[in-house]
């Protein structure tokens, strides 16, 4: 069975201070970076010459959410700058087999991403292109939205399907992560949590990461 992983969305840490934000989660497997271009998503963050300079003092490997409409051209570009996973909406890629493709011969591991209103069955021929699933459990776009408890049904049945196809894949939940949450994701089958505002709204950021893996062991352990 895989490792549970905590990666830490640092759109909800203080932008003016990313260095020290970063050094705030070196207890976190990877950090979560949100990629949005205001086209994808109604919110605009940060672009590919902020990201590598987070890649260049990161403690912690990168772990890139594009929410942007030029995925196929972009994509690649933010592998290549060293990033461990570069993760894809498939709503906005006209051409994800080659797109991961490209992300992979670029050195970054490619994942694939699901809006809650995208069934995963349309998009279940991808499984053996990708490294990992992310299964939104918000509307993407913005940090701090109540979770969707409705989205665990979709985290059921990527699990199952990769089961049945003998694959090794990561499941990622993104949105909503929280200690109240955290452990129905993981009874789903999950195995990477994406937490913005439960580590970066707390006192102590280190703390609050080892707490949601803590938790979510214990969720798997049943
Ligand atoms: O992709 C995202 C939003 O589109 C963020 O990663 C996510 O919302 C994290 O924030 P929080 O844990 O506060 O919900
Ligand atoms: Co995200």
């Amino acid at each position: 069975m895989s490792t549970l992983a905590i990666h830490p969305s640092i759109l909800s840490c203080d932008f003016a201070r990313l260095a020290e934000e970063l050094d705030r989660i070196r207890t976190a497997e990877a950090a979560h970076v949100d990629v949005m271009d205001n086209h994808f998503v109604p919110n605009l963050t940060l672009g590919l010459p902020v990201v590598e300079a987070i890649r260049a003092v990161s403690p912690v490997p990168l772990d890139l959410h594009l929410m942007i409409e030029e995925v196929d051209r972009w994509g690649p570009r933010y592998a290549e700058i060293g990033a461990q996973s570069v993760t894809f909406h498939v709503e906005a890629s006209r051409d994800p087999r080659t797109l991961c493709r490209d992300i992979r011969s670029a050195g970054a591991s490619p994942a694939m991403a699901l809006k809650p209103g995208t069934p995963f069955a349309d998009h279940a021929d991808l499984l053996s292109e990708v490294d990992m699933v992310l299964v939104m459990t918000v509307e993407p776009g913005f940090g701090g939205q109540a979770f969707m408890a409705d989205q665990l049904e979709k985290v059921r049945e990527v699990r199952r399907a990769v089961g049945a196809a003998g694959l090794e894949l990561a499941i990622q939940v993104d949105g909503g992560v929280s200690a109240e949450t955290i452990a129905s994701c993981a009874e789903a089958g999950a195995d990477v949590f994406v937490a913005g505002s439960a580590v970066y709204g707390t006192q102590d950021p280190a703390a609050a990461v080892q707490e949601l893996r803590a938790l979510a062991e214990e969720a798997r352990r049943g």
